[in-house]
């Protein structure tokens, strides 16, 4: 590739590797940045990834180890990376995209605060919502939810990442989308773990509704709006991540609940490191999240499934809200 690229997308795994190969099956400019040059290479000739069967990467896509300067940078490494990468990104003021969902081990950050501690002066959109990579890598119809504050550069940034198989829709609540796309891997979690016990879909279905309430609430305590959750940032990833088996993290919680450890090889597993972290955001914020509570105290081994099932049934009993 001579001309700069319109996009950069960083971080080579399932999302980066099938959002740069959207782009770029469109006509644009793409570079996608891997880890390592050694990586970057092995894409590079092969033009395809395990991550991501029957996808072959366009010949027009680039593949780099460097992060190049352009007018949108696409970031989708593992969030607990999210800050270094951040941090490594050549100087520039091109539109910054958050792509991946979690909340920062040591500081309770979001994606959106992160950025504005790092790179204060880019502008900052969230691209999130029910998407797996495997479906989108292959042209499979979507909806996803691109969420930034500034309403003109909002609007021209859904019409740069629409496609005609995946329909964006705006939103001007980054801090909502964000929290929508990283608590519902917690709550996945929680799905899978009752359906691996055996405990059944009844307690599954509770678990995703009553998980979605309690993000709801941490949402409007930290600013955002409560019907950010009810779209396909909470809601709408919600449903795929705690029903579709294709969740890394609704694997998880199955493994848990069948007395095993996780398949650490299909990719990262947000919900792991983002339970404790939005557990401890949502103590300082004063929200009570039962649900992300149980599952971290899962995680921990502090408590076993059905203590922490009867834990969450024996809650004082309320109307619902
Ligand atoms: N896979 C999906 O379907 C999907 C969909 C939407 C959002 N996401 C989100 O995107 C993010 C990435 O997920 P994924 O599925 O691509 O993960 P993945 O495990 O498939 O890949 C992660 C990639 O990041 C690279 N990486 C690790 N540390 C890095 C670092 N410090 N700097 C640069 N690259 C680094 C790894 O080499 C790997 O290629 C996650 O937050 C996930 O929640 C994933
Ligand atoms: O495989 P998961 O559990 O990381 O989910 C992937 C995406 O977040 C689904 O929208």
């Amino acid at each position: 590739m001579t001309a700069h690229p319109e996009f950069a997308v960083i971080g080579a795994g399932a999302w980066g590797t099938a959002l740069a190969s959207l782009y770029a099956a469109q006509g644009r400019r793409v570079a996608l940045i891997a880890r390592d040059s050694t990586k970057a290479a092995a894409l590079a000739t092969t033009r395809s990834t395990p991550r991501l069967p029957g996808l072959r990467l366009p010949d027009s896509l680039a593949v780099t180890a460097r992060p190049p300067e352009a007018p949108v940078t696409l970031l989708a490494v593992p969030f607990q990376h999210l800050r270094e990468t951040l941090g490594r990104l050549p100087q520039g003021n091109g539109t910054l995209v958050l792509c991946a969902k979690g909340v920062e081990r040591e500081s309770g950050a979001l994606g959106p605060e992160i950025a504005a501690e790092m790179e204060p002066r880019r502008p900052c959109a969230v691209l999130t919502g029910p998407n797996f990579a495997h479906e989108i890598a292959i042209g499979l119809p979507a909806a996803a939810v691109l969420a930034m504050t500034d309403d003109g550069a909002r609007r021209d940034l859904v019409q740069h990442l629409a496609t005609p198989r995946l329909r964006v829709y705006g939103s001007a609540d980054p801090i909502g989308a964000a929290l929508g796309g990283a608590a519902k891997n917690v709550i996945a979690i929680a799905a899978g773990a009752v359906i691996g016990a055996g405990l059944g879909e009844n307690a599954r279905a509770a678990l995703i509704t009553r998980g979605l309430a309690e993000i709801a609430r941490l949402t409007e305590a930290l600013g955002g709006a409560a019907e950010t959750i009810s779209g396909l940032a909470g809601l709408g990833d919600l449903i795929l991540t705690a029903t579709g088996s294709a969740s890394r993290n609704y694997r998880a919680g199955l493994a848990f609940g069948q007395g095993k450890r996780p398949d650490t090889e299909a990719g990262v597993i947000e919900g792991i490191a983002t339970a404790p972290a939005l557990l401890a955001r949502a103590r300082a914020t004063g929200c009570e999240m039962p649900v992300t509570e149980a599952v971290t105290d899962l995680l921990a081994g502090r408590i076993t499934l059905e203590a922490s099932m009867n834990r969450l049934l024996r809650r004082a009993l309320r109307d619902e809200r």
